[in-house]
């Protein structure tokens, strides 16, 4: 199963270019993540009252050009499930045209910043996917 995120393309995050600026897409992919989680049952609002889910590493390639009114879908699958660590994809089109892909990795960590493992109603809702 993979979780899909729609996303229009709002004038906020167009460059003078007309084109989406890049930092953009990853307030999106962020956005997309945080959806993902409250699909499954874990709300951001929630978790991060007792722990935190920094992204330690990501990779993005942007195949195509977006501008403002575009419908994005986002489609976020889970890859790899470690101790304490979330390995994600994510591919964006629009139609039938690619516009970016991406690989990060996400660590659940406990009030002092250290990584400690995922609960197991997290591991079973991420191995839907
Ligand atoms: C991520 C870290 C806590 C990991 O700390 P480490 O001391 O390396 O921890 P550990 O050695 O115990 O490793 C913990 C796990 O992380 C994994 N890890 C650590 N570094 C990496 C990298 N670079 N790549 C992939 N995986 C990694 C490691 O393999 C362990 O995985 P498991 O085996 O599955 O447990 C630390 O490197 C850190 O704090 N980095 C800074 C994170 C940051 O500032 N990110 C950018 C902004 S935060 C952010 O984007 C955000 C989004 C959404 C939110 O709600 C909150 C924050």
């Amino acid at each position: 199963m993979s979780f899909d995120f729609n996303q229009k393309v709002l004038f906020k995050h167009c460059d003078p270019a007309g084109i989406v600026f890049y930092p953009r897409y990853f307030e999106m992919i962020n956005d997309c993540v945080e959806a993902f989680f409250t699909q499954i049952g874990l709300p951001f609002e929630e978790l991060l009252k007792t722990a935190g889910v920094p992204t330690a590493q990501i990779s993005t390639t942007f195949q195509n050009p977006s501008r403002h009114g575009d419908a994005l879908v986002i489609r976020l699958a889970v890859v790899r499930i470690g101790r304490s660590s979330l390995d994600l994809s994510f591919n964006a089109m629009c139609g039938t045209e690619q516009r970016f892909s991406a690989k990060s990795t996400l660590v659940y960590i406990d009030p002092n910043g250290a990584g400690q493992s995922w609960p197991e109603t997290a591991r079973n809702a991420f191995s839907q996917y």
